[in-house]
């Protein structure tokens, strides 16, 4: 059977300014520094502008956490005003970088084929895309939620090779319950990751599929995150809300503990 280290992920979206993020990643620092937390890999996706700030810091200090960006452009450079490439992630030494989150295809019309694009232009420089999917409301109360997001991930890894694949880390969002108090059941959320597993197996190998980390987000917090974390198929949390308060944040990385 293979191990899955969980990624437990705080993406701050637009919050903390690039001096906020620092003062915010030293004291998750300093609260996960008197236990051995190496059997959770933690994860900060911040905004642009903090980048910089938290690299400076995470290598100064020699410190686990990992950083990365929210959104990447499909292009490696040229007249795209206000879009960053993946070279100038790479650059930064970012590890991670969400793909397709929901509030990137509502807001900004994202496509399939545009997530695709960026999920190649992130292995093309080294970094590793946290493929976001789900369902909104009226696809989940139709009943078409697994389909829905199965086609998402189809989309997402059409004709990426295996040896990327592989690696790749998917968070499973349904849109209802981002930011809304609204939690997915455990078992609900399940059988999703389940079913993405299903077809990772489908597209690629079981073996590939048993490898890939599968998180959940939407209205993650300490009081949730054991029952969703006992779930056979959900190897960590994409969190967003919770993971601005860091000491929440570090009751979730600690889900163990609860
Ligand atoms: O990327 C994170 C998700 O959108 C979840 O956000 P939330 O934890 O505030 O519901």
């Amino acid at each position: 059977m293979t191990t899955r280290t969980p990624l437990m992920a705080g993406n701050w979206k637009m919050n903390l300014n690039h001096l906020e993020a620092i003062a915010h990643v030293q004291k998750l620092a300093f609260a996960l520094a008197d236990k051995d937390y190496d059997a959770v890999e933690v994860a900060v996706l911040v905004p642009f502008t903090d980048l910089r700030s938290v690299q400076t810091l995470v290598e100064h200090d020699k410190l686990k956490i990992k950083y990365g960006a929210q959104d990447v452009s499909a292009h490696d450079g040229g007249a795209y005003t206000g879009e960053i490439s993946g070279p100038m992630l790479a650059k930064l030494r970012c590890t991670y970088v969400a793909i397709g989150h929901s509030e990137r295809r509502q807001y900004h019309a994202e496509t399939d084929e545009l997530v695709n694009a960026k999920v190649k232009a992130a292995y093309k420089h080294g970094l590793t895309p946290i493929l976001c999917v789900g369902e909104e409301l009226d696809v989940r109360e139709a009943g078409n939620h697994v389909a829905h997001t199965l086609a998402q991930v189809e989309g997402g890894l059409k004709d990426l090779p295996a040896e990327q694949a592989e690696t790749i880390v998917i968070a499973y969002e349904p849109v209802w319950a981002i930011g809304t108090g609204k939690v997915c059941g455990a078992e609900d959320a399940q059988e999703v990751c389940a079913a993405i597993r299903g077809k990772l197996a489908e597209l690629y190998s079981q073996e590939l599929a048993d490898k890939v980390r599968i998180q959940y987000g939407g209205s993650v917090k300490s009081g949730n995150v054991a029952e969703i974390m006992a779930q056979a198929d959900i190897d960590g949390a994409l969190v967003g809300g919770a993971s601005l308060d860091s000491d929440e944040f570090v009751k979730i990385v600690r889900f163990r503990d609860q």
